[in-house]
C-alpha cells in the first residue's frame, strides 16, 4: 500500500505545487492521477520514488516511510515509465531492459532470459528485438520497451507518467489494452498520470482528480461519472460524458425499483387490475406473493391475458418464462439494450447475486436515464 499523508511540495518556499495532499493506494490497485496541466500530478508521483522530496508530510510504502529507505534501492524497486520512454539510444533493446538487473548484478544469462521473457510479454518477438537499437523501433514499440524495462526486476509498484500521450490514437488504445491485461495478470500497484479522462476511465480502478495540488475527488470511475463531487470534476468529465460511455451505466442504475409484478398463482383479473392501476401493459411474474426475496419466473402482457381470461387460469399457465432474459444488476446498459432488442417484452427483470428480483428495466426507466444524461435534452422537457 502507498500512503501519502498531508504531503506538501513547494519549489520556491512560497507557492505550494502540492498542497496537503492525502491519498491511499491499495496493493494491486490501478490509480490514475488526473488534472489540468501544472496541477501537480507529476510532482506527486515523483515524490513516491523520491525523485522529488516532499517539503512537508509523509509518504509510506507498506507502512514504512520512503525517507527511511535507501534512495537507490527504492528507485530500483519501483518501475518508472515516462512519456518519452527514456531509452538510451546507444544501448541495444536488451541492454536497455537489463539496466536495473545489471545494477543489481544479475548474471548475463539471467538478464537475457528475463529480457526475452519481457519482450515476449510485450508482444515483441524476443530474439528479433533483443539486439536492435531504439531508433530502429516505432514509437509504440519503444514505449513497450519502456514498460518492459520498468518490469525488469518485477517491482510491486509501477509509476507511469503520461506513458502513452505521444502515441497515435490506435497505438495508444492498443497499449492501454495491453496494460489492462498486464495488470490483470501481474497484479501490480500502478500509479498512472494522465490528463485524458477517456484514458483514466478506461484504465483506472480509482481516479484521483487533482486541482491546485489537492485531491478534489478520489473514487472509482463509475462513482466519479455518476456523482462528480463538484463543478470542477463535472467540467473535467465533460457534460456529455455519460452519453459517450453508456457502458458505465449498469442495470441497477437504470432500473425502476417500483414496477408491476404478480405472483405465479395470480389470476387474470388480478393482473388486469394491477395493469390498470399502474397504467402499464407488462407484468413480471414472481415465484411467490409478498414483497421480499422473490425470484422472477416470467413475464405476462395484457395481450396474453386477454386471450386467457378464465378465472381458473393462473399466471404460470400463460406467462412466458424469463429465464433467457433475466439480467444481473451489474450488467451494463449496452448489454441491457441488446437483450431488450431481442425480446418481445417491454419489461425485463433485474436480479441480484442470489437471483432475487431487485428491479425492472422498462422503456420508462430507460427514458428517464436518457433524459438525465443527455447533453442536449434538458431534464423535464419530455
Ligand atoms: N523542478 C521544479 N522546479 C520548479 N518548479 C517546478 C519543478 N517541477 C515542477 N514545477 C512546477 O510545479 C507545478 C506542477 O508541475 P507538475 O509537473 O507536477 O504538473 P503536472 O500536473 O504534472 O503538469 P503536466 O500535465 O503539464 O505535466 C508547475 O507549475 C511546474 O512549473
Amino acid at each position: 500500500m502507498i500512503e501519502l499523508k498531508n504531503v506538501t511540495k513547494s519549489f520556491d518556499g512560497k507557492n505550494k505545487v502540492v498542497d496537503n495532499l492525502n491519498l491511499k493506494i491499495e496493493k494491486g490497485e490501478f490509480v490514475v492521477l488526473i488534472g489540468e496541466s501544472g496541477c501537480g500530478k507529476t510532482t506527486t508521483m515523483k515524490m513516491i520514488n523520491l525523485l522529488e522530496k516532499p517539503t512537508k508530510g509523509e509518504i509510506l510504502i507498506d507502512g514504512e516511510s520512503v525517507k527511511s529507505k535507501d534512495v537507490k534501492d527504492l528507485r530500483r524497486n519501483i518501475g518508472y515509465v515516462i512519456q518519452k520512454v527514456g531509452l538510451f539510444p546507444h544501448m541495444t533493446i536488451g541492454e536497455n531492459i537489463e539496466l536495473v538487473p545489471t545494477l543489481n548484478k544479475w548474471s548475463k544469462e539471467d538478464k537475457k532470459e528475463r529480457a526475452i521473457e519481457l519482450l515476449e510479454l510485450m508482444d515483441l518477438p524476443g530474439e528479433d528485438f533483443y539486439d536492435r537499437y531504439p531508433s530502429e523501433l516505432s514509437g509504440g514499440q519503444q514505449q513497450r520497451i519502456g514498460i518492459a524495462r520498468a518490469l525488469a526486476v518485477n517491482p510491486d509498484i509501477i509509476l507511469m507518467d503520461e506513458p502513452f500521450s505521444a502515441l497515435d490514437p490506435i497505438t495508444r488504445e492498443k497499449l492501454q489494452d495491453e496494460m489492462m491485461k498486464l495488470q490483470d495478470e501481474l497484479g501490480k500497484t500502478i500509479v498512472f498520470v494522465t490528463h485524458d479522462m477517456d484514458e483514466a476511465l478506461k484504465l483506472a480502478d480509482k481516479i484521483a482528480v487533482i486541482k491546485d495540488g489537492k485531491v478534489i475527488q478520489f473514487d472509482t470511475p463509475e462513482e466519479i461519472l455518476k456523482n462528480p463531487k463538484d463543478e470542477f470534476v463535472e467540467y473535467f468529465l465533460g457534460k456529455d460524458r455519460m452519453w459517450k460511455t453508456p457502458e458505465m451505466l449498469l442495470a441497477r442504475d437504470i432500473m425502476k425499483k417500483k414496477f408491476g409484478k404478480i405472483g405465479i398463482n395470480g389470476s387474470p383479473a388480478r393482473a388486469i387490475e394491477i395493469m390498470k392501476d399502474r397504467e402499464i401493459n407488462t407484468l413480471i411474474v414472481v415465484d411467490k406473493e409478498g414483497v421480499n426475496r422473490q425470484k422472477p419466473v416470467g413475464v405476462v402482457t395484457r395481450n396474453m391475458i386477454m386471450k386467457n381470461t378464465l378465472h381458473s387460469i393462473k399466471m404460470k399457465d400463460i406467462m412466458e418464462s424469463s429465464n433467457d432474459f433475466m439480467v444481473h444488476e451489474n450488467t451494463n446498459m449496452v448489454e441491457v439494450l441488446n437483450i431488450m432488442s431481442k425480446i418481445n417484452f417491454r419489461s425485463i427483470p433485474i436480479v441480484n447475486d442470489e437471483g432475487f428480483l431487485v428491479g425492472a428495466v422498462t422503456p420508462v426507466s430507460l427514458l428517464n436515464v436518457i433524459t438525465e444524461i443527455s447533453p442536449t435534452i434538458e431534464g423535464g422537457e419530455l
